[in-house]
């Protein structure tokens, strides 16, 4: 029944995009970002029926730009793609919390010292003079230079804070799927950042990394790509008036996030100090972002703005998730811009997700704004903008909850008014580019991308039915003129962890000159994450998956020193389930399961019920998505401040959920909890891009991690699950 409903909402938006864009409106349709991967997925459609276009589930194996719309030779081309040597995380896992209060004390006093140095200077002088006469050195010394704040060898008595050594290289891998070019290869990698040093960043932004990350935080290779291209660039390239174009391509949690918000977050907090800036155009509307992310789904927005809050801690910017809720835009109460603002200030202490400084509305009320497109675009256009999308969602009986009368009253609501003015907007990032430019999200992507373009007065040229050649085919792609070619008046950051090679196809004919940044480890599994098979006993299929829960958690239990002695149940026990329980008290991690449809997510999520295994179900159009935060993923996502979470791996798994049951809505983006140490598999992944996204929800960051994929070692059917294990095995890194 949900599955229908969002697969019929689906269909219904793709309508009404096709019809309405042609008058210069769009999609306004929250579930899309609701039931985000609800649909069997299929090739992209190219608009000839002969031939079916690029594919939305093949991998690239080659980043290196290869368009035939410029003039630009092959070596320029090339130079247009820079891949990091490999280095392994280095970090303080949890930094010890008297250490760090240690090391905070030291920092205070260091910074008392420097306040008292300087402080004939205004603030802002101090800010801008220090950065841009440092910065000409750290060109040259940043790539050598330890972090000023380097720990005390006193604080290496704590087990958990002791000072990591220094990283040495890895090797490359011997074989790996994604083949970096001849040129790449040869790219001299020497010159990239090995620490996060002051400068190139900012001193309040360096803080607040090593407050999050703790004071041994090295960069990861697209964070060091990052501070080489786009934060040193700032100070030198971004001031040629043009604007940038990247790609940060990456696997599954290597810090892709802080990637993109360094140079944005260091970008617009200088043209804050910089009294020669250029001020910001006069608002038509209350909020006014300078930069605006873009995510997938509401959960990984409100998760991307607590984390851009937790860097802009002492540069004091404003960040503001626009996902509140995951009701329709046609179910909602009919806010005024002020109405909107003055509720963001009293509910925003209670959600974490953004801050407001008072007094400071009228000028710069948001600097960073993040959503998924579709929210976005109608905080822009006003609520109910798309009115024949709307009628269609309302004839949808039941899908959230409401009767028709209810919903057919709100589609007669007038247009709201815009909410989000675009002006001043000079950051764009596109977070999970492959799913943003996918063919069922890129038409609301690149309507807002036209938005912001015409709101600065600069129009790009917006087709709604691109058509994308192969890669590397030799079918007739006529170039585009350089009129043709969308130039956008934004920095545009596009960060993504699978290529398919219809993103390849769309960036190599639609941004010839954007520069690729890539990870050696591109399209491969976390270097830490194991993966293990597990083989369906042929009996019921949920109870294996709940043999396999308690295997996890019995040698949790052995690992902790917990497990009874002298009993040492088999693997054939954990199968026949007839193998002990881990005792209640021991600690047990955290399990995330991935199924392939949502009828499956709930009937297994009742049967673990049942059996005394408390978990979250989670689907597109579960209730609990529907609050307006993530606190129904509370003890499954990463928290920094421990004292906010909810989270406890010793609690008794019958009553505290140990267990997150979910489809591929997860799967993008979020940063999951250390304590999910497996990723379970349980249905066949409709691709490999899929496959990479789900498992890399553990693993992350340099945690161990381990993905579980289910499956037929023999038997009728079993040839399929081979070639997946295959597939799987290529990926490891
Ligand atoms: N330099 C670093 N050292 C240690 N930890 C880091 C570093 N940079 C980021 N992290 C942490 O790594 C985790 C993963 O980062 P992030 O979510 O940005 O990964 P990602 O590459 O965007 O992953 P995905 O592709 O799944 O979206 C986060 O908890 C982040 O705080």
């Amino acid at each position: 029944m949900h599955k229908t409903c969002a697969n019929v909402s689906l269909l219904a938006s793709r309508h009404v995009v096709r019809q309405v864009v042609g008058t210069n409106q769009g999609l306004s349709n929250e579930l899309l970002a609701s039931s985000f991967h609800s649909t069997s997925p299929s090739e992209y459609r190219k608009p000839t029926p002969n031939s079916p276009g690029p594919s939305r589930t093949r991998l690239v194996k080659d980043l290196t730009p290869k368009s035939s719309s410029t003039n630009a030779s092959s070596k320029a081309q090339k130079k247009l793609l820079e891949v990091a040597p490999r280095t392994p995380f280095t970090r303080d896992a949890a930094p010890h919390p008297e250490a760090r209060d240690a090391w905070k004390d030291r920092e205070e006093a260091r910074q008392r010292r420097n306040r008292e140095r300087q402080k004939q200077l205004s603030p802002a002088t101090r800010a801008l003079n220090k950065y841009r006469v440092s910065v000409a050195t750290a060109m040259e010394g940043a790539t050598t230079r330890r972090p000023r704040f380097e720990p005390d060898t006193s604080d290496s008595a704590s087990p958990s804070f002791a000072p990591l050594p220094t990283p040495s290289p890895a090797p490359l891998p011997p074989q790996s799927n994604f083949v970096l070019s001849p040129a790449s290869k040869s790219l001299s990698t020497s010159n990239l950042p090995k620490e996060f040093t002051s400068p190139p960043l900012m001193e309040g932004l360096l803080d607040s990394i090593l407050d999050t990350l703790g004071p041994n935080t090295r960069p990861t290779p697209i964070q060091a790509l990052s501070l080489k291209h786009l934060v040193s660039g700032i100070d030198k390239g971004m001031e040629d008036g043009k604007w940038k174009e990247y790609l940060l391509a990456s696997e599954t949690g290597s810090g892709k996030s802080m990637a993109y918000l360094l140079p944005l977050i260091q970008d617009l907090k200088l043209s804050e100090l910089s009294p020669s800036s250029s001020s910001p155009r006069t608002p038509k509307t209350a909020l006014n972002p300078r930069a605006i992310i873009l995510a997938p789904t509401h959960e990984l927005s409100r998760q991307l703005a607590g984390f851009a809050k937790a860097l802009i801690h002492h540069v004091k910017l404003r960040v503001l998730c626009a996902s509140r809720a995951n009701v329709p835009s046609i179910l909602n109460r009919d806010v005024t811009a002020s109405k909107m603002s003055s509720q963001y200030d009293t509910e925003a202490a209670e959600s974490g997700e953004f801050e407001i400084f008072q007094g400071q509305k009228s000028r710069h009320p948001v600097d960073v704004l993040i959503g998924t497109p579709t929210k976005i675009l109608e905080l822009v256009r006003g609520r109910g903008w798309n009115k024949q999308h709307d009628q269609e969602e309302a004839k949808i009986e039941d899908t959230w909850g409401v009767t028709k009368a209810q919903a057919n009253r709100a589609s007669k609501r007038k247009v709201g008014q815009p909410e989000v003015g675009l002006e001043n907007v000079q950051w764009v990032v596109v977070d999970e580019a492959d799913v943003l430019f996918d063919p069922d999200f890129q038409e609301s992507t690149r309507m807002l991308l036209a938005d912001i373009a015409q709101a600065r007065g600069h129009s790009v040229p917006y087709t709604p039915d691109i058509q994308l050649p192969e890669p590397n085919s030799t079918a007739v792609n006529t170039p585009l003129s350089p009129e043709e070619l969308p130039k956008y008046p934004f920095n545009l950051l596009l960060t993504t962890a699978t290529i398919p090679s219809y993103l390849a196809s769309y960036l190599d004919r639609y941004h010839p000159s954007m520069t690729r940044l890539a990870s050696p480890n591109l399209h491969h599994l976390p270097p830490t994450l194991k993966t293990e098979y597990e083989s369906w006993s042929g009996g019921r299929k949920d109870k294996d998956i709940e043999s396999r829960i308690r295997k996890v958690w019995w040698q949790d239990a052995v690992a902790a020193g917990q497990a009874p002695k002298g009993v040492h149940p088999t693997e054939e026990d954990f199968e026949d389930n007839i193998a002990p329980q881990a005792p209640s008290a021991a600690p047990k991690s955290k399990i995330l399961i991935f199924c392939n449809k949502s009828t499956k997510v709930e009937e297994l999520g009742e049967f673990l019920t049942n059996q005394g295994i408390a978990n979250v179900a989670l689907t597109s159009t579960s209730d609990s998505r529907h609050r307006g935060n993530n606190r129904h993923l509370d003890g499954f996502l990463r928290v920094r401040d421990g004292s906010k979470s909810s989270a406890t791996t010793t609690g008794d798994p019958s009553k505290v959920p140990h267990v997150l049951i979910t489809t591929s809505l997860l799967s993008r983006g979020l940063d999951f909890s250390p304590d999910i140490k497996h990723v379970f598999i349980v249905d066949s992944p409709r691709n490999m891009i899929d496959f990479l996204h789900r498992a890399g929800r553990s693993g992350r960051a340099g945690e161990s991690g381990k993905v579980v994929v289910f499956g037929k070692k023999s038997g009728r059917g079993s040839d399929r699950d081979k070639d997946m294990r295959k597939k799987v095995g290529a990926l490891s890194a």
